[in-house]
């Protein structure tokens, strides 16, 4: 429930109506943040498409750091540890199982020693180390590995749980498609755009493009532990109804439909890895558009239609990495839109 004193507001003496464009992992943590940590906000989620019909949904979600050629590591290590941290303390708490986040244990093995055998985020997963000789025994083709225990968060369980936190926090879903960001200038004070491959058309941002990835789900309930090539093209991360076999990295394109031919070599690869795979059945087959640019974009621009002058935060191009990084990002998000409000209004020091 809104405490009392939001009802006053800040923005002019009434609640700042803010707009988040999109429903995936990013819409969805971004406007619980929102919501959650600035009470005189009221905070709605607009979206063509809900759970269970966004990219989100597709994603293994896997918490591992994929690369933004163009941030600096210090920052993506930022936005990583900061995701790491929160959903570790809903694994350690009672909503773990509704939320869909577990922990996770599991060997990155590589046929080349890489040239970074120690990365950047090895000290934000837990239990980090080389693996054995012994650990790497099951591998014959594999040279260098990296055992650790990661978190895994399940987007179908993980983005119910998010609408129903912003429920909480007195935020609103609608579906809608937006057209232009003019549509919102008038019912809307800020407006936040977490529409991943959408921003191509929404925000004419023509450097976002798809990277097509399929995945396999099996039933093979034996399989407790993950197993990922290191060149990000074979992985198996076993979860909680299905284990996940993947992938496939097909940059700028965008068919959503299944390709046999990608199937088999998905499950081929991971038999390879995994040889008790080949008695798992196939429960179903996925595509999802990876929405991907050099780096992400986060940041703040200002929308003018008319006499209004309307800031937009945007928060897209999460790429093959979302779900590892989104509750950073979100934090990030959040503290443009306070600088938004006090930007409105400088007495409101928020
Ligand atoms: C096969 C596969 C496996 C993956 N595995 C992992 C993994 O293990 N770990 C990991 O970290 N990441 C993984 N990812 C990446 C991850 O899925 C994405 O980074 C993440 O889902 C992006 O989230 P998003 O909210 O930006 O986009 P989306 O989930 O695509 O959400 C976009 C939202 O915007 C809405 N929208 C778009 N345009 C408009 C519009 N004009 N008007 C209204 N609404 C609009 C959509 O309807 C949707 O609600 C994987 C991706 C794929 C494809
Ligand atoms: O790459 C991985 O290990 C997990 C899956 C993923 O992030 C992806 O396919 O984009």
């Amino acid at each position: 429930m809104r405490c009392p004193a939001a009802a006053e507001g800040i923005y002019g003496g009434r609640l700042c109506r803010v707009a988040v464009v999109g429903a995936g992992v990013i819409g969805l943590s971004t406007a619980v943040c929102i919501a959650e940590s600035i009470p005189s906000c009221a905070v709605t989620v607009l979206a063509e498409h809900f759970t269970p019909d966004t990219t989100s949904d597709v994603a293994a979600g896997i918490l591992l750091p994929h690369p933004f050629p163009e941030t600096p590591l210090h920052k993506q290590r930022c936005w990583f540890k900061d995701t790491f941290d929160h959903l570790l303390s809903i694994c350690n708490s009672t909503d773990a199982a509704e939320a869909g986040v577990f922990l996770l244990s599991g060997w990155q093995v590589f046929q080349e020693t890489p040239s970074t055998k120690d990365p950047y985020w090895s000290t934000v997963v837990l239990g980090f180390h080389m693996m054995t000789d012994a650990e790497l025994q099951r591998f014959p083709k594999y040279k260098f590995g990296q055992s650790f225990t990661t978190i895994k968060c399940e987007c179908s369980k993980y983005l119910l749980w998010l609408e129903k936190r912003l429920k909480n926090a007195g935020g609103q879903l609608h579906t809608e498609k937006i057209t232009g960001f003019e549509q919102l200038t008038s019912s809307y004070d800020i407006i936040v755009n977490c529409s991943g491959l959408g921003s191509r058309d929404l925000a004419d941002d023509q450097s976002l493009y798809p990277v097509r990835g399929q995945i396999l789900r099996v039933h093979a309930p034996w399989l407790k532990h993950f197993i990922r090539d290191g060149n990000g093209h074979t992985y198996i991360f076993p979860g909680i109804h299905s284990v996940t076999l993947g992938g496939t990295r097909q940059k700028h394109n965008w068919e959503m439909s299944v390709d046999e031919a990608d199937s088999s070599g998905i499950f081929e690869r991971c038999c390879e890895l995994e040889p008790s795979l080949k008695k798992s059945q196939v429960c179903s087959k996925l595509v999802g558009l990876r929405p991907t640019r050099n780096s992400l974009r986060l940041e703040r621009e200002f929308f003018v239609h008319g006499n209004r002058q309307v800031p937009i935060i945007h928060n897209y191009g999460h790429g093959g990495g979302g779900i590892s990084i989104h509750w950073g990002t979100a934090l990030e998000a959040t503290q443009l839109v306070k600088e938004s409000i006090n930007w409105r209004n400088p007495t409101s020091k928020l």
